[in-house]
């Protein structure tokens, strides 16, 4: 079982601490570089960024900070070997899913690996993260690491018109109409069944994620994207995640029973052409079908390949958060989704100068790390702890900061 850090560190302070730092629950960034057993100044550390600072970030030094070995993400098993992997970062809301799977894209590139970092989130912030613009549904540069590393955020409303399109054409309401027209009541009740109609008109959370992470697929298969061997995505929250692990089954059965319905249907209406338009645009439409028959089945196998592919649960440590990750890393583990570490992130740092809040807040984080430690499902994970900052953790100097302090 990964052991959670135990943080007893004690300070030398070089000048009386500020009542901003007395009274704050959340530490200067100062702290952390001292934390990390460095002592830097913040401006040695963000050179391009000016942040407001009340006292001097280097006038706090460890005299001793007992981290356990076991608190390391392992990021050299991560980022060995050339080929192809994918990371996908998810949990509850705002927990802080964006600033991990940036700054773990921001590792990866710095480390020499072309990187792809990806939003399947509809609510996508990794342009606010960045500080960038990234929207487009196109692969867009990223600015700043030593290595190429391009973002994308997937335009599921666009992904999930094309899907309605392609499959409204080779069988959608389309074919039901056609069918009610040819009294075919038998193969009606069978598209019935499909519910497809419904699926597409009021879309179940997670469908627009499947087919974001499809049109992902899209993108890698051509061969000008080759050149990426790491792949980051920043999922959803957990509810479109879980629902999203078993819909690819769902959707592929969906799709098979179409294109199974068309070919039926085709050799039934080969006289009466003009109800589906012109036979190559049918041919057209039923290729579309099974290529994103064939991407939902990628995707399906990809999320379970635990060869090159592994899912990184984010959380914070509150029961609430808690609780939801045990249950997303049980529904991910029966899905057979592999899952080796948990990030427990905006933990709030030792201080000299605890506050009564911070004091209550502390204990109770303590409280949740332990939940996690005697959680049938979370304790056999390697538990990685990630920090509050006392800053938004903005841009691409401001990720590198946070992934030298996570991905260990
Ligand atoms: N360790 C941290 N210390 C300080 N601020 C943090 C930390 N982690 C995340 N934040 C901040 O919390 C906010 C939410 O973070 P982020 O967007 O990464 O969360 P998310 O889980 O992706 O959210 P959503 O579910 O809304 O997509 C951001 O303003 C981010 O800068």
């Amino acid at each position: 079982m990964a052991k959670a850090a135990a943080w007893h560190a004690s300070f030398t302070s070089h000048s009386s601490p500020s009542p901003h730092f007395s009274r704050n629950p959340i530490v200067p960034v100062g702290f952390f570089l001292s934390f990390s057993r460095r002592t830097h100044t913040l401006s040695s550390a963000f050179p391009s960024l000016s942040i407001k600072s009340e006292r001097p970030s280097n006038s706090f030094q460890v005299r001793s900070v007992a981290a356990p070995a076991e608190d390391v993400a392992g990021f050299d098993e991560m980022v060995s070997g050339t080929e192809r992997k994918y990371y996908m970062l998810g949990g509850k809301g705002g927990v802080g899913k964006t600033s991990c799977a940036a700054s773990l894209a921001v590792k990866f590139a710095n480390n020499g690996h072309h990187t792809l970092v990806v939003s399947t989130d509809p609510a996508h912030s990794l342009s606010d993260s960045f500080a960038q613009d990234l929207t487009g549904g196109m692969l867009v540069p990223v600015e700043g690491p030593d290595f190429p590393l391009f973002a994308l955020e997937i335009n599921p409303e666009k992904a999930r018109e094309e899907f309605r399109d392609a499959t409204k054409k080779s069988g959608g309401t389309g074919v039901k109409e056609f069918m009610d027209g040819m009294g075919l009541g038998m193969l009606a009740e069978q598209l019935g069944e499909l519910k497809l109609g419904e699926l597409l008109d009021t879309p179940p959370p997670g469908l627009d994620e499947a087919i974001a992470i499809s049109k992902v697929m899209q993108f890698l298969e051509s061969p000008q994207y080759n050149m990426f061997t790491r792949i980051v995505f920043d999922t959803a929250p957990t509810g479109h995640t879980l629902r999203l692990l078993s819909l690819p089954d769902f959707l592929d059965a969906s799709i098979g029973k179409i294109l199974k319905l068309r070919q039926k249907i085709a050799s039934a209406t080969s006289a009466i052409k003009s109800v589906f338009g012109q036979e190559e645009t049918q041919q057209n439409s039923a290729d579309k079908l099974e290529k994103l028959r064939e991407r939902m089945l990628k995707v399906r196998d990809l999320f379970r390949d635990a060869d090159s592919t592994e899912f990184v649960i984010v959380t914070i440590p509150t029961v609430m958060a808690v609780n939801e990750s045990s249950r997303l890393s049980a529904s991910l583990k029966k899905e057979n989704v592999p899952v080796k570490r948990l990030i427990v992130n905006q933990i709030l740092p030792p201080s000299a100068y605890d506050c009564k809040f911070c004091a209550v807040k502390r204990k109770d984080q303590m409280r949740a790390l332990d939940g996690i430690r005697s959680d049938p499902e979370l304790s056999s994970l390697k538990l990685i702890q990630s920090p509050l900052v006392d800053m938004e953790i903005r841009g691409v100097p401001a990720l590198k900061f946070m992934g030298d302090i996570v991905w260990k």
